[in-house]
């Protein structure tokens, strides 16, 4: 295995791009950025030092809506609509989870999301003690939400609250400062305002985010009018569920009063362009409301069986892409907004620093290949890494200051591939057995 995954200590990327200069990037042992620049070497002792030459630095990039361990359900059902998908595919299927499924999976995901440069990600799913021990094994960064569902049963209900509080304490206990916990009702249409009304009080007494999906659907929107006599973003406010530590998935269907409402409330806003095209939502979030009102707007990529990769490399193109075409305006989200949509959002949204590669900083620092066919010519690095490379541009990962890539070798890649197909193997059997 390559020495510089292995090392730890402090450490220096020495001769690196950013923005055109070439410089030194100073990492302390507390994976720290220390220093940047040409003299950025005089500030430490480096035990370890990484050849920058022929690579670009950029900040480390966070995924803000995903459901990892659906990485096991990679391509097992594809090209129908979403109310189909979920309850004739996906949650007869998932029913049949277990811990070791959603560890082996989540372990998959954080390989391939590693492999393409994302060190955080915002999770929403089942087993999310085993999600934990996967991302800890990993040492990426994640919120970890358990997916609150109670249909309006009350004796669901209070089954989904005693999931959500043993997660919590779960997570607490592990004292892992990288693994963060946040509550999770899953959207209007599964959750009561009961449900929803104990997600907002129990976060904001815990002090903790909220993760919810919102307005994917036009159907969302119609069914909410008409059970609650409100739009779902209205219905969400009303239960206390939109605050600065929300992050809303999707949000296509939002009305331009509902994106003032989410910015004033001070929610994120995640995109999820390549899940919204594949299950054909009919609308591309309304990210120049959302710009205008000046609402955090990040990225995401939803889970694998809906991408179905976790490459937010290629999401950045696909979002651009997509507020252009639904939006018809070459001139919306241009590359750097992209990259800051996938980084410095998405870092907010999470509470993991500014996710910028600043002195201070902590030392979530992706190099790319700076001699890739996608990076050449490179008269403008953003663009890029927006619309010509995907993650296998990305050769070295940092995760506070820990080198988790190098040289595109992550620590045991082939057994945690080979552990994954596995599972999806066994699971889908167990399902076909009990039907
Ligand atoms: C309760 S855990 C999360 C839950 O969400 C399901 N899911 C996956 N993708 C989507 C989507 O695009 N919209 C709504 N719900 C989705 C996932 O399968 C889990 O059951
Ligand atoms: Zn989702």
């Amino acid at each position: 295995m390559n020495e510089i995954i292995t090392a730890r200590g402090s450490l220096l990327i020495a001769g690196v791009t950013i923005d055109g200069a070439t410089v030194d990037i100073a990492v302390d042992e507390k994976g720290t950025i220390a220093a940047i620049g040409k003299d950025a070497k005089k500030t430490i002792d480096a035990d370890i030092v990484i050849d920058g030459s022929d690579r670009i630095a950029v900040p480390g990039l966070v995924n803000t809506h995903t459901h990892a361990a659906m990485s096991l359900l990679r391509g097992y059902a594809d090209d129908m609509i979403l109310q189909d998908w979920l309850s004739q595919k996906i949650w007869p299927l998932e029913a049949h989870l277990t811990g070791d499924d959603v560890y082996a999976g989540t372990r998959f995901a954080c390989l391939e999301m590693i492999k393409s440069g994302t060190v955080a990600f915002n999770d929403m799913y089942f087993f999310m003690d085993r999600a934990a021990a996967a991302v800890d094994d990993m040492g990426m960064r994640a919120t970890l939400a358990y997916g609150f569902i109670d249909l309006g049963m009350e004796e669901k209900r209070e089954a989904e609250i005693k999931a959500t509080e043993t997660l919590v304490a779960h997570v607490r206990s592990l004292d892992n400062p990288r693994i963060r916990v946040a509550v999770g009702p899953h959207s209007v249409y599964t959750v009561s305002p009961e449900g929803l009304r104990w997600c907002a009080e129990y976060a904001a007494e815990q002090e903790i985010g909220i993760h919810v999906h919102l307005s994917e659907t036009e159907k969302e929107v119609v069914d909410c009018v008409a059970r609650f006599g409100k739009r779902p973003a209205y219905l969400l406010d009303d239960c206390g569920c939109l605050t600065p530590r929300t992050v809303a998935a999707h949000c296509c269907w939002l009305d331009e009063a509902e994106c003032r409402l989410l910015a004033e409330r001070g929610v994120t806003a995640s995109h999820n362009p390549a899940s919204n095209m594949k299950l054909a939502v009919n609308r591309a979030m309304p990210y120049h409301w959302l710009k205008a009102a000046g609402a955090n707007v990040s990225l995401g990529t939803d889970g694998c069986s809906s991408n179905n990769n976790l490459d937010l490399m290629e999401e950045m193109k696909f979002a651009a892409l997509l507020q252009k075409f639904a939006w018809n305006s070459p001139t919306l989200l241009p590359a750097g907004e992209a990259i800051e949509m996938a980084t410095a959002a998405g870092a907010r949204a999470l509470g993991t620093g500014p996710g910028t590669l600043t002195v201070g900083a902590p030392a979530d620092i992706v190099l790319l290949d700076a001699r890739a066919v996608c990076n050449t010519p490179l008269f403008h690095a953003d663009s890029n890494a927006v619309y010509a490379c995907n993650g296998g541009a990305v050769m070295t990962v940092l995760c506070q200051g820990r080198v988790l890539m190098h040289e595109r070798e992550v620590p045991g890649e082939e057994e945690i591939v080979r552990e994954a197909a596995a599972a999806a193997r066994s699971l889908v059997d167990r399902a076909q057995d009990s039907s």
